[in-house]
């Protein structure tokens, strides 16, 4: 089954199935983490840092809490309110895990869409839910964006979806090239969004303002 823009229905990149996806693992998760601090010459026996493998787990579990979160679950809210115009949430804060370095990215999300024939509308909260959803996994923006952007599609069936997100990378600007301050936007549009400059550039307009 596909929506606009043949996004498939249910599908997620790295779902392993239907459903849940993957599962946390607290034992070998501190593992790991006694192992890197030995690995930068600490000791993971001294008092300081003797709770920290316990720590860093639980934080990982919170930061990658979207890979054991169904996506379309989290908008199954709908309501018919035969809403037929633009809905946009603005400056959603979202904060994200760089997949290529594991240190955070963070910004902000923008997400709109126009509801489809039927006028259903999902809870503004809902949108915020799936912005966290996906910024809870090893990512990349682009990608990030996207899936925002289809999960919608799916569960809607909107005439169009525009999603732009806008964020700092702290690998660019803690460690490497180190540009702090330096922006990343990236955007996603689907369905009237794409086909129509006009409805684009208002929504855009909207998210400048
Ligand atoms: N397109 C994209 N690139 C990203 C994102 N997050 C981090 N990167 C980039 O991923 C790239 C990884 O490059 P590599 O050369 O494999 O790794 P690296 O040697 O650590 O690169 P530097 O960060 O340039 O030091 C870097 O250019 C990062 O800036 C993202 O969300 N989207
Ligand atoms: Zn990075």
């Amino acid at each position: 089954m596909t929506g606009v823009d043949g996004a498939q229905i249910g599908i997620d990149r790295i779902d392993r199935g239907a459903g849940v996806i993957g599962e946390f693992d607290q034992e070998r998760a501190e593992a790991a983490v006694r192992e890197l601090l030995i690995a930068i010459g600490e000791d993971p026996e001294r008092e300081g840092l003797k709770r920290t493998p316990h720590r860093v787990a639980n934080a990982y579990r919170e930061m990658f809490a979207g890979l054991y979160t169904e996506p379309d679950a989290v908008l199954a809210t709908v309501f018919d309110e035969g809403h037929d115009e633009l809905v946009l949430v603005k400056d959603i804060p979202m904060y994200s895990t760089c997949e290529h370095h594991l240190v955070s990215f963070r910004g902000v999300a923008h997400v709109g869409y126009i509801p489809g024939e039927s006028g259903q509308v999902t809870g503004l909260s809902k949108l915020a839910r799936v912005v966290d959803l996906y910024a809870k996994r090893p990512q990349v923006q682009e990608r990030l964006t996207s899936q925002i952007a289809d999960a919608i599609v799916r569960r809607l069936d909107p005439r169009g979806v525009i999603v732009v997100i806008e964020a700092e990378h702290l690998c660019m600007a803690m460690r490497g090239i180190r540009k702090p301050g330096a922006t990343t936007t990236t955007s996603a549009v689907r369905g009237l969004f794409k086909t129509s400059a006009v409805s684009r550039g208002e929504a855009l307009e909207l998210i400048r303002r």
